[in-house]
């Protein structure tokens, strides 16, 4: 018998949009994919050491930052000090309605129901400027005289569909949609869109319904209720690749020709958080001078409350720059960087430096 396979935690179950990310990075011929039910229960699955390797959603594309993972990254109670990053996964995020078709013999023609049946279906096809004319549409305000339309309709008839489950993050790349075809219906949130297939295929009235992914439908016996809800075209997530500080750093060399002319500045990325005096005039914009002073590309900036600080109202900053800190402590920008920055800021957090994925594909 060989070596047991390394364990990979990720935020499950199954057909979660996380799983999906950690399928793509560690195939299951050489690794142990253990489903978590929170992004928490990753974090500590590595912390602890029964998992090498977690794999959590960090943003999207269009709803941005995934706030549970920047409060775990926060650590405000010193639970996951070795906590690091050590890569990163693009994965594009086409959201489903999923749920049981609608057994209700005075709301439906036939069974099931066509596409073409459908009234909204019948509008949207006629219509050239792809309007779904419902009541409940996105209705024009005096704020927003032209409200955006979802780009997609349902397949199916969803008259039946009192209450909705999913993960926080899909409600906000859904607007579009739920706001048109399903405005007043209750929602729920669930650790994952996964769960809310299974909470869904469990439900005996038949009247909930899920937003996840096609994948979770086929897993959970669950019917397309309407694809693509997402108001985006491109809708992606970004997902972290954590390890264990304890665990041997990767080599960081790049497993793709990232220039013609050799790895630049941009082939790496560094998270990094920190906290400041909120009392010091310029506190904030002296810690981001000393990035700009090293220069360093600085690509992103997020705050969270500290609630693990003094006072209310008091923030942890994290900024994310290209470039890398190299090993051993000496040399190297953002190296540089760390070192000055304790000058400005209050305390300072390197949560890790790995390979920069958008480049891929641009060689
Ligand atoms: O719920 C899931 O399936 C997840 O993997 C989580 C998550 C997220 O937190 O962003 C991942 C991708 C989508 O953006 C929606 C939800």
């Amino acid at each position: 018998m060989g070596d047991p396979k390394p364990v990979v935690a990720f935020l499950g179950p199954k057909a979660s949009y996380t799983h999906q990310a950690t399928v793509s990075s560690f195939p299951e011929s050489k690794y142990d994919l253990q489903p978590q039910s929170s992004i928490e229960d990753v974090f500590a699955a590595v912390q602890s050491g029964t998992a090498a390797h977690g794999v959590v959603p960090f943003e999207n594309s269009s709803n941005g930052s995934v706030v549970f993972t920047l409060d775990l990254f926060a650590d405000h109670n010193g639970k996951y000090p070795e906590i690091l990053v050590e890569g990163e996964i693009y994965l594009p995020v086409r959201h489903c309605l999923l749920g049981h078709l609608n057994t209700d013999t005075n709301a439906r023609s036939s069974s099931p129901t066509k596409r073409t049946d459908l009234p909204w279906r019948r509008l949207k096809e006629n219509d050239n400027s792809n309007s779904p004319n419902l009541s409940g549409t996105a209705t024009p305000t005096q704020s927003t005289p032209s409200p955006s339309k979802p780009k997609t309709a349902p397949d199916h008839d969803i008259s039946h569909i009192k209450k909705l489950y999913s993960h926080p993050q899909a409600w906000g790349q859904c607007h579009l949609f739920l706001s048109t075809y399903l405005k007043s219906t209750e929602r729920q949130d669930v650790s994952s869109t996964s769960k809310a297939a299974e909470l869904v295929a469990q439900d005996p009235s038949g009247t909930s319904a899920a937003i996840s992914s096609k994948i979770a439908a086929e897993m959970n016996g669950l019917e397309v209720l309407a694809e693509g809800i997402e108001d985006r075209e491109g809708n992606s997530t970004r997902f972290f690749i954590l390890r264990s500080a304890k665990s041997p750093s990767p080599s960081l060399q790049p497993s793709h020709d990232l220039h013609a002319g050799g790895a630049g500045d941009d082939a790496y990325k560094t998270l990094i958080s920190f906290t400041i005096s909120h009392t010091s005039p310029g506190a904030l914009a002296d810690s981001l001078a000393v990035f700009k002073s090293h220069n360093l590309n600085l690509t992103s900036i997020n705050t969270r409350p500290n609630i693990g600080g003094q006072a209310a109202w008091q923030y942890i900053f994290f900024v994310e720059v290209m470039g890398r800190k190299e090993e051993g402590g000496e040399g190297g920008k953002v190296n540089e960087a760390l070192r000055e920055l304790g000058g400005t800021c209050r305390g300072w957090r390197w949560l890790g430096s790995w390979e920069n994925r958008l480049l891929e594909g641009k060689d």
